[in-house]
Protein backbone atom coordinates (compact mmCIF):
# COMPACT_ATOMS: atom_id res chain seq x y z
CA UNK A 1 0.00 0.00 0.00
CA UNK A 2 0.94 3.00 -0.81
CA UNK A 3 1.71 5.67 2.03
CA UNK A 4 -1.32 7.88 1.04
CA UNK A 5 -3.61 5.30 1.00
CA UNK A 6 -2.15 3.82 4.04
CA UNK A 7 -2.58 6.43 6.12
CA UNK A 8 -6.15 7.74 4.82
CA UNK A 9 -6.97 3.87 5.68
CA UNK A 10 -6.18 3.78 9.09
CA UNK A 11 -7.63 7.61 9.68
CA UNK A 12 -10.79 6.84 8.15
CA UNK A 13 -10.86 3.90 10.62
CA UNK A 14 -10.36 6.13 13.37
CA UNK A 15 -13.36 8.25 12.77
CA UNK A 16 -15.90 4.73 11.93
CA UNK A 17 -14.60 3.74 15.33
CA UNK A 18 -15.25 6.58 16.99
CA UNK A 19 -19.01 7.28 15.13
CA UNK A 20 -19.83 3.48 15.78
CA UNK A 21 -18.46 3.10 19.81
CA UNK A 22 -19.81 6.57 20.36
CA UNK A 23 -23.36 5.03 19.39
CA UNK A 24 -22.87 2.02 21.37
CA UNK A 25 -21.58 4.14 24.57
CA UNK A 26 -24.64 6.56 24.02
CA UNK A 27 -26.76 3.88 24.52
CA UNK A 28 -25.13 2.82 27.69
CA UNK A 29 -24.88 6.41 29.15
CA UNK A 30 -28.53 6.77 28.85
CA UNK A 31 -29.15 3.58 30.32
CA UNK A 32 -27.26 4.14 33.45
CA UNK A 33 -26.87 7.48 33.65
CA UNK A 34 -30.27 8.57 31.77
CA UNK A 35 -28.69 12.19 30.28
CA UNK A 36 -26.19 14.53 30.01
CA UNK A 37 -23.82 14.22 33.27
CA UNK A 38 -20.11 13.81 34.17
CA UNK A 39 -20.81 10.49 35.26
CA UNK A 40 -21.01 8.95 31.44
CA UNK A 41 -17.29 9.95 31.04
CA UNK A 42 -16.14 6.78 33.12
CA UNK A 43 -18.59 4.75 30.54
CA UNK A 44 -16.58 6.86 27.90
CA UNK A 45 -13.19 6.32 28.75
CA UNK A 46 -13.63 2.46 29.18
CA UNK A 47 -14.71 2.34 25.75
CA UNK A 48 -12.42 4.80 24.35
CA UNK A 49 -9.24 3.18 26.18
CA UNK A 50 -9.50 -0.11 24.30
CA UNK A 51 -9.22 2.08 20.97
CA UNK A 52 -5.08 2.13 21.54
CA UNK A 53 -4.91 -1.34 20.80
CA UNK A 54 -6.51 -1.45 17.33
CA UNK A 55 -3.63 1.56 16.35
CA UNK A 56 -0.48 0.28 18.16
CA UNK A 57 -0.13 2.69 20.46
CA UNK A 58 1.21 3.08 23.67
CA UNK A 59 1.19 5.02 27.10
CA UNK A 60 3.78 5.28 29.30
CA UNK A 61 1.97 7.65 31.87
CA UNK A 62 4.03 9.22 34.86
CA UNK A 63 2.64 11.35 37.61
CA UNK A 64 -0.96 10.38 38.33
CA UNK A 65 -0.44 11.14 41.89
CA UNK A 66 -0.56 14.68 40.89
CA UNK A 67 -3.95 14.62 39.73
CA UNK A 68 -5.33 13.90 43.68
CA UNK A 69 -6.01 17.13 44.44
CA UNK A 70 -9.00 17.58 47.07
CA UNK A 71 -11.72 18.98 44.93
CA UNK A 72 -11.91 21.28 41.63
CA UNK A 73 -8.52 21.76 39.39
CA UNK A 74 -7.93 23.13 35.66
CA UNK A 75 -5.70 20.92 33.60
CA UNK A 76 -3.90 22.04 30.88
CA UNK A 77 -2.86 19.78 28.01
CA UNK A 78 -0.61 19.88 24.23
CA UNK A 79 -3.01 19.22 21.41
CA UNK A 80 -1.76 17.70 18.72
CA UNK A 81 -4.40 15.89 17.05
CA UNK A 82 -7.66 14.11 16.72
CA UNK A 83 -5.91 11.27 18.02
CA UNK A 84 -5.90 13.16 21.95
CA UNK A 85 -9.00 11.83 22.64
CA UNK A 86 -6.93 8.06 23.25
CA UNK A 87 -4.53 9.51 25.13
CA UNK A 88 -6.87 12.15 27.13
CA UNK A 89 -9.30 9.49 28.27
CA UNK A 90 -5.96 7.22 28.80
CA UNK A 91 -5.21 9.58 32.56
CA UNK A 92 -8.82 11.11 32.61
CA UNK A 93 -9.59 11.42 36.29
CA UNK A 94 -13.22 11.20 37.55
CA UNK A 95 -15.37 14.36 37.63
CA UNK A 96 -13.51 16.19 34.54
CA UNK A 97 -15.15 17.74 31.64
CA UNK A 98 -13.17 19.02 28.84
CA UNK A 99 -14.05 22.18 26.99
CA UNK A 100 -14.15 22.07 22.72
CA UNK A 101 -15.11 23.91 20.00
CA UNK A 102 -19.11 24.14 19.31
CA UNK A 103 -18.18 22.62 15.98
CA UNK A 104 -17.83 18.92 17.07
CA UNK A 105 -21.61 19.20 18.65
CA UNK A 106 -22.28 18.29 14.99
CA UNK A 107 -20.19 15.23 14.33
CA UNK A 108 -23.06 12.77 14.78
CA UNK A 109 -22.99 10.24 17.80
CA UNK A 110 -19.69 11.47 18.42
CA UNK A 111 -21.20 15.37 19.35
CA UNK A 112 -23.79 12.89 21.11
CA UNK A 113 -21.48 11.15 23.24
CA UNK A 114 -19.46 14.71 23.87
CA UNK A 115 -23.11 16.44 25.22
CA UNK A 116 -24.01 13.62 27.26
CA UNK A 117 -20.30 13.23 29.11
CA UNK A 118 -21.01 16.92 29.84
CA UNK A 119 -18.58 18.58 27.32
CA UNK A 120 -18.46 22.37 27.68
CA UNK A 121 -18.83 23.58 23.90
CA UNK A 122 -17.81 26.97 23.30
CA UNK A 123 -17.81 29.30 20.28
CA UNK A 124 -14.26 30.05 19.41
CA UNK A 125 -14.94 32.75 16.69
CA UNK A 126 -16.83 35.07 19.59
CA UNK A 127 -14.55 35.72 22.39
CA UNK A 128 -16.99 37.49 24.20
CA UNK A 129 -19.67 33.98 24.46
CA UNK A 130 -16.71 31.62 24.95
CA UNK A 131 -15.78 34.03 27.81
CA UNK A 132 -19.35 34.39 29.18
CA UNK A 133 -19.28 30.01 29.03
CA UNK A 134 -16.27 30.19 30.99
CA UNK A 135 -16.69 32.75 33.78
CA UNK A 136 -19.98 30.54 34.08
CA UNK A 137 -17.74 27.31 34.47
CA UNK A 138 -15.58 28.82 36.93
CA UNK A 139 -18.76 28.88 39.22
CA UNK A 140 -20.28 25.40 38.50
CA UNK A 141 -16.93 23.50 38.87
CA UNK A 142 -16.48 25.03 42.47
CA UNK A 143 -19.87 24.55 43.49
CA UNK A 144 -20.02 20.42 41.66
CA UNK A 145 -16.86 20.14 42.05
CA UNK A 146 -15.88 19.36 39.32
CA UNK A 147 -11.91 19.44 37.37
CA UNK A 148 -12.18 21.44 33.53
CA UNK A 149 -9.93 20.05 31.06
CA UNK A 150 -8.74 22.82 28.45
CA UNK A 151 -6.27 22.46 25.70
CA UNK A 152 -4.53 26.13 25.98
CA UNK A 153 -3.51 25.91 21.99
CA UNK A 154 -7.03 26.44 21.30
CA UNK A 155 -6.51 24.06 18.37
CA UNK A 156 -4.19 20.94 16.81
CA UNK A 157 -0.85 21.20 16.27
CA UNK A 158 1.36 18.61 15.40
CA UNK A 159 5.01 19.91 14.80
CA UNK A 160 6.72 19.05 17.88
CA UNK A 161 5.85 22.46 19.68
CA UNK A 162 3.81 24.15 21.17
CA UNK A 163 1.31 27.10 19.71
CA UNK A 164 1.16 30.24 21.71
CA UNK A 165 -1.22 29.84 24.63
CA UNK A 166 -4.75 31.45 24.65
CA UNK A 167 -5.65 33.00 28.21
CA UNK A 168 -9.27 31.94 28.78
CA UNK A 169 -8.03 28.75 30.62
CA UNK A 170 -5.72 30.75 33.10
CA UNK A 171 -8.78 33.15 33.72
CA UNK A 172 -10.91 30.30 34.26
CA UNK A 173 -8.65 29.13 37.35
CA UNK A 174 -8.06 32.41 38.42
CA UNK A 175 -11.65 33.20 39.02
CA UNK A 176 -12.37 29.94 39.86
CA UNK A 177 -8.82 30.16 42.77
CA UNK A 178 -8.11 26.09 41.57
CA UNK A 179 -4.83 24.74 40.67
CA UNK A 180 -3.80 24.32 37.61
CA UNK A 181 -2.27 20.54 36.69
CA UNK A 182 -0.35 20.53 33.37
CA UNK A 183 -0.37 17.61 31.61
CA UNK A 184 1.89 17.30 28.37
CA UNK A 185 2.47 14.09 25.78
CA UNK A 186 5.44 13.93 23.77
CA UNK A 187 5.69 14.78 19.76
CA UNK A 188 3.38 12.49 17.65
CA UNK A 189 5.58 13.53 15.11
CA UNK A 190 8.04 9.97 15.19
CA UNK A 191 5.02 7.78 14.51
CA UNK A 192 1.94 10.33 13.23
CA UNK A 193 2.65 13.24 10.64
CA UNK A 194 -0.89 14.42 8.34
CA UNK A 195 1.89 16.70 5.77
CA UNK A 196 3.77 13.11 4.87
CA UNK A 197 0.95 10.63 5.06
CA UNK A 198 2.82 8.79 8.11
CA UNK A 199 0.89 6.87 10.69
CA UNK A 200 2.51 4.15 12.18
CA UNK A 201 2.64 2.56 15.43
CA UNK A 202 4.17 4.27 18.77
CA UNK A 203 4.86 4.90 21.96
CA UNK A 204 3.76 8.13 23.84
CA UNK A 205 5.11 9.67 26.87
CA UNK A 206 2.26 11.32 29.35
CA UNK A 207 3.41 13.30 32.48
CA UNK A 208 1.39 15.08 34.80
CA UNK A 209 2.89 17.46 36.37
CA UNK A 210 2.81 19.17 39.93
CA UNK A 211 -0.31 21.47 40.53
CA UNK A 212 0.27 25.27 40.47
CA UNK A 213 -1.84 27.13 43.23
CA UNK A 214 -3.70 30.09 42.26
CA UNK A 215 -4.99 31.13 45.40
CA UNK A 216 -5.40 35.14 46.11
CA UNK A 217 -3.69 35.28 42.34
CA UNK A 218 -5.83 38.10 40.29
CA UNK A 219 -6.76 39.06 36.70
CA UNK A 220 -3.21 40.80 36.55
CA UNK A 221 -1.55 37.65 37.41
CA UNK A 222 -3.04 35.66 34.32
CA UNK A 223 -0.26 36.43 31.48
CA UNK A 224 2.38 35.26 34.22
CA UNK A 225 0.30 31.99 35.29
CA UNK A 226 0.18 31.55 31.06
CA UNK A 227 3.89 31.96 30.95
CA UNK A 228 4.85 30.09 33.71
CA UNK A 229 2.56 26.77 32.21
CA UNK A 230 3.71 27.63 28.86
CA UNK A 231 7.87 27.50 29.34
CA UNK A 232 7.27 24.19 31.98
CA UNK A 233 5.08 22.20 29.77
CA UNK A 234 7.42 23.49 26.84
CA UNK A 235 10.27 22.21 28.28
CA UNK A 236 8.71 19.09 29.82
CA UNK A 237 7.52 18.42 25.88
CA UNK A 238 11.19 18.53 24.59
CA UNK A 239 12.57 16.71 27.09
CA UNK A 240 9.52 13.90 26.98
CA UNK A 241 10.09 13.70 23.09
CA UNK A 242 13.55 13.30 23.28
CA UNK A 243 15.12 16.91 22.08
CA UNK A 244 17.08 18.12 24.84
CA UNK A 245 18.90 20.57 22.51
CA UNK A 246 15.87 22.68 21.18
CA UNK A 247 14.82 23.06 25.21
CA UNK A 248 18.11 25.42 24.80
CA UNK A 249 17.74 26.85 21.80
CA UNK A 250 14.01 28.23 22.25
CA UNK A 251 14.76 30.48 25.48
C1 LIG B 1 -16.97 6.35 23.14
C2 LIG B 1 -16.19 6.79 21.87
C3 LIG B 1 -16.04 8.18 21.69
C4 LIG B 1 -15.05 8.60 20.64
C5 LIG B 1 -14.91 10.03 20.50
C6 LIG B 1 -14.27 10.69 21.66
C7 LIG B 1 -15.26 11.48 22.46
C8 LIG B 1 -14.66 11.85 23.77
C9 LIG B 1 -15.55 12.65 24.64
C10 LIG B 1 -15.13 13.70 25.24
C11 LIG B 1 -13.83 14.33 24.95
C12 LIG B 1 -13.99 15.74 24.53
C13 LIG B 1 -12.74 16.31 24.03
C14 LIG B 1 -12.95 17.66 23.47
C15 LIG B 1 -11.73 18.13 22.81
C16 LIG B 1 -11.92 19.45 22.26
C17 LIG B 1 -10.71 20.02 21.68
C18 LIG B 1 -11.01 21.39 21.15
O1 LIG B 1 -12.07 21.66 20.70
S1 LIG B 1 -9.76 22.58 21.21
C19 LIG B 1 -10.59 24.04 20.68
C20 LIG B 1 -11.44 24.69 21.74
N1 LIG B 1 -10.72 25.04 22.91
C21 LIG B 1 -10.16 26.24 23.10
O2 LIG B 1 -10.27 27.13 22.30
C22 LIG B 1 -9.39 26.50 24.37
C23 LIG B 1 -10.05 27.53 25.16
N2 LIG B 1 -9.93 28.83 24.52
C24 LIG B 1 -9.76 29.95 25.25
O3 LIG B 1 -9.69 29.83 26.45
C25 LIG B 1 -9.63 31.31 24.58
O4 LIG B 1 -8.87 32.11 25.41
C26 LIG B 1 -10.99 32.00 24.30
C27 LIG B 1 -11.82 31.16 23.32
C28 LIG B 1 -11.79 32.24 25.57
C29 LIG B 1 -10.70 33.40 23.64
O5 LIG B 1 -9.85 33.20 22.60
P1 LIG B 1 -9.19 34.39 21.75
O6 LIG B 1 -8.83 33.82 20.43
O7 LIG B 1 -10.09 35.57 21.71
O8 LIG B 1 -7.79 34.73 22.42
P2 LIG B 1 -7.26 35.21 23.87
O9 LIG B 1 -5.99 35.94 23.58
O10 LIG B 1 -7.13 34.07 24.77
O11 LIG B 1 -8.32 36.22 24.48
C30 LIG B 1 -8.48 37.57 24.04
C31 LIG B 1 -8.47 38.51 25.23
O12 LIG B 1 -9.51 38.17 26.16
C32 LIG B 1 -8.96 37.92 27.46
N3 LIG B 1 -9.74 36.86 28.11
C33 LIG B 1 -9.88 35.59 27.72
N4 LIG B 1 -10.68 34.93 28.54
C34 LIG B 1 -11.06 35.80 29.50
C35 LIG B 1 -11.90 35.70 30.64
N5 LIG B 1 -12.52 34.55 30.95
N6 LIG B 1 -12.06 36.79 31.39
C36 LIG B 1 -11.44 37.95 31.09
N7 LIG B 1 -10.65 38.10 30.01
C37 LIG B 1 -10.46 37.06 29.22
C38 LIG B 1 -7.51 37.54 27.21
O13 LIG B 1 -6.71 37.79 28.34
C39 LIG B 1 -7.17 38.41 26.02
O14 LIG B 1 -6.86 39.70 26.48
P3 LIG B 1 -5.34 40.25 26.55
O15 LIG B 1 -4.75 40.04 25.21
O16 LIG B 1 -4.67 39.40 27.60
O17 LIG B 1 -5.50 41.68 26.96
C1 LIG C 1 -21.99 13.81 10.68
C2 LIG C 1 -20.82 12.89 10.59
C3 LIG C 1 -19.51 13.57 10.74
C4 LIG C 1 -18.37 12.60 10.69
C5 LIG C 1 -17.33 12.93 11.67
C6 LIG C 1 -16.28 11.87 11.80
C7 LIG C 1 -15.98 11.53 13.21
C8 LIG C 1 -14.61 11.92 13.62
C9 LIG C 1 -14.25 11.36 14.92
C10 LIG C 1 -13.09 12.01 15.56
C11 LIG C 1 -13.39 12.21 17.00
C12 LIG C 1 -12.34 12.74 17.81
C13 LIG C 1 -12.74 13.97 18.54
C14 LIG C 1 -11.95 15.10 18.06
C15 LIG C 1 -11.80 16.27 18.97
C16 LIG C 1 -10.73 17.11 18.39
O1 LIG C 1 -9.58 16.83 18.51
O2 LIG C 1 -11.13 18.19 17.68
C17 LIG C 1 -10.17 19.04 17.14
C18 LIG C 1 -10.43 20.41 17.62
O3 LIG C 1 -10.53 20.38 18.96
C19 LIG C 1 -9.35 21.40 17.37
O4 LIG C 1 -9.85 22.27 16.51
P1 LIG C 1 -9.06 22.61 15.16
O5 LIG C 1 -7.71 21.94 15.21
O6 LIG C 1 -8.95 24.10 15.18
O7 LIG C 1 -9.93 22.10 14.06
Amino acid sequence: LSPTVNFALRISFYCALCLVVSALAAVACLLVNGGRTVKNMRIIKAFVKTFKYFFGLRFEVKGLENFKVEGPALIVSNHQSILDMMGLMEVLPDNCVQVGKKELMYMGSVGLIMYLGGVIFINRKSTSSAKMVMSEVAKTMVTENTKVWVYPEGTRNCTGDLLPFKKGAFHLAVQAQVPVIPVVYSSFTTFYNPKTKLFTSGKIKVEILPPIETKGLTSDDVTDLSDRCFSTMRETLFRLSGHPGEAKDSS
